[in-house]
């Protein structure tokens, strides 16, 4: 039946098959004999009593493999290339890969037991697989590395014969597909213990853990695309305590699904640029792991708090304060951020403010004043400058969100409509009446960086000493306030 069946396959997808002896073995009553499927140069043997027997096991084990264990052969046939193709498309040794790192996942040891036989048409490789305990069938091959392959393929199939058993779902935890094992992923290679932190629009966060170096990390697994390519080149420039560190990247063919996220460059790109990413690969990039707290959580946690207190204001300004210093560091290196926003400030986990994402960040490479020619707008509208709006524009850019977040770190913006109305004045240089007065050293540093001309807004050098200056006369008030109070 399997032998009709193959025919049949073979003739419909135009594909060359025929059948070798191979050989016996064995003593006479024992005797065991091996015929060899070769379909479109890959062979598949089987082993019999006789050799309609051995043909007959051939032609299933064809079967068996092309269809994955998963679909009917039978079906196979009206798809007639289907099949074929996948296989053929697999990189040699590709199941001896997948059994390794499939070891590595387990911790369970992986032995190959290898012997030669000798046939009347020359020898031919033996290879069986013992997993832990478990002995897998053996197979055979013309070279020992066939016999290896076929023999990890059987391994394969045992395992993950289309089920889904916890052994499949540990299979798309290491980041494949069930029925098609792929290169062994550095990132499930090196990593372990990987949690989902977040998702940005062009890719996800996790926490791991670097095996080796016993520490964590947070790898962002985006689809390669300018942005990430642009967002990891200005990273691994930067080194600065309010930055987050980069530490390296990689590429692989496929995203991580650990959270059984759809991780297809398709879902994770808008729709505007789902165009010809079928083959497009993932960008690993490993960073330094910070809170999950953002700074926009830490505002919304103080807007639910009572009253504007002093607490408020000295955390608000040494936030603040760590910022620029990011900033001032980032256009000292002639980058402009553009895309400055709390969910993009992170808490180190020693609490310190760490700037991130810096996928729209872009060069600033001319003279102090002149203005560049940018690609359009990009950024968070809410944030951002007027003139970001424009082409041309500069490293001041960054300085009017900064002027923004300021005022939100030490104003309580509690409702949608307050938040609303108030946010407009802002924009325009208005801040409320009340702020003023309560602060009004910040409120004319805040004014200062929210000038609708970029020239008249401070440098981040300038802001920098200026907040010094605040910081100063806070601990002075404050010194006289505990002076009085004893
Ligand atoms: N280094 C990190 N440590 C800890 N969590 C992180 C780190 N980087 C990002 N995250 C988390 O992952 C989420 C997604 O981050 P990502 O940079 O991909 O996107 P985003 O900045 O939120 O959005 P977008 O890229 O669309 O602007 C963040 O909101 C944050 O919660």
């Amino acid at each position: 039946m399997a032998v009709a069946k193959l025919n049949e396959y073979a003739q419909k997808a135009r594909l060359d098959l025929r059948y070798e002896d191979v050989g016996c073995d064995g003593l006479d009553h024992i005797r065991t004999f091996t015929v060899r499927a070769v379909l479109d140069g890959k062979t598949y043997d089987g082993v019999g009593k006789n050799k309609k027997e051995a043909k007959l096991k051939a032609a299933e084990n064809a079967f068996s493999v092309l269809s994955e264990g998963t679909i009917d052969p039978t079906e196979k046939t009206t798809e007639a290339s289907a099949a074929p193709t996948d296989q053929t498309s697999i990189p040699q040794a590709k199941y001896t890969c997948w059994l390794n790192e499939y070891g590595q996942q387990k911790r369970s040891d992986i032995r190959a037991v290898e012997s030669t036989r000798l046939g009347p048409t020359g020898a031919t490789q033996c290879c069986r697989f013992v997993v832990g305990d478990k002995e897998y069938p053996a197979a055979t091959g013309r070279t020992k590395k066939d016999a290896k392959e076929e023999a990890a393929k059987l391994v394969y199939h045992e395992i993950c014969g289309g089920n889904t058993t916890e052994d499949a779902v540990k299979e798309q935890n290491m980041g494949k597909s069930q029925n098609e094992p792929s290169i062994p992923s550095r990132f499930t290679s090196d990593f372990d213990s990987m949690e989902y932190l977040g998702s940005g629009a062009f890719g996800h966060v996790y926490k791991a853990r670097h095996t080796l170096l016993e520490r964590y990390y947070a790898v962002k697994v985006v689809c390669r695309e300018e942005k990430s390519l642009r967002e990891v080149g200005t990273l691994s420039e930067l080194l600065h305590c309010n930055i987050v560190r980069y530490y390296t990247f990689w590429m692989e063919d496929s995203g991580y699904q650990g959270n059984s996220e759809l991780t297809e460059c398709s879902a994770v790109f808008s729709s505007s640029q789902t165009s010809n990413n079928s083959s497009a690969k993932y960008l690993y990039i490993q960073m330094e792991l910070c809170d999950t707290k953002t700074l926009k959580e830490w505002i919304e946690e103080k807007n639910t708090q009572s009253l504007q207190d002093s607490k408020r204001r000295e955390e608000g300004l040494s936030i603040a304060q760590q910022i620029v210093s990011g900033v001032e560091y980032i256009h000292s290196k002639k980058h402009i951020h553009r895309d400055l926003k709390p969910e993009n400030i992170l808490f180190g986990l020693n609490g310190e403010v760490k700037i991130g994402d810096f996928g729209l960040v872009t060069r600033d490479d001319d003279d102090d004043d002149a203005l560049m020619e940018r690609t359009g707008q990009r950024g968070t509208t809410t944030y951002m400058a007027p003139e970001q709006r424009e082409k041309n524009y500069d490293r001041k850019v960054d300085i009017f969100p900064l002027g923004l977040i300021y005022f939100e770190l030490l104003w309580k913006l509690s409702t949608v409509h307050e938040r609303g109305a108030v946010w407009d004045d802002a924009r325009s240089q208005k801040l409320p009446e009340e702020f003023s007065l309560t602060f009004p050293q910040e409120n004319q540093i805040i004014e200062s960086m929210l000038h609708e001309k970029p020239e008249d807004r401070p440098e981040a050098s300038k802001l920098k000493a200026e907040m010094e200056m605040c910081a100063q006369t806070l601990n002075k008030q404050n010194t006289h306030q505990e002076d009085e109070t004893v």
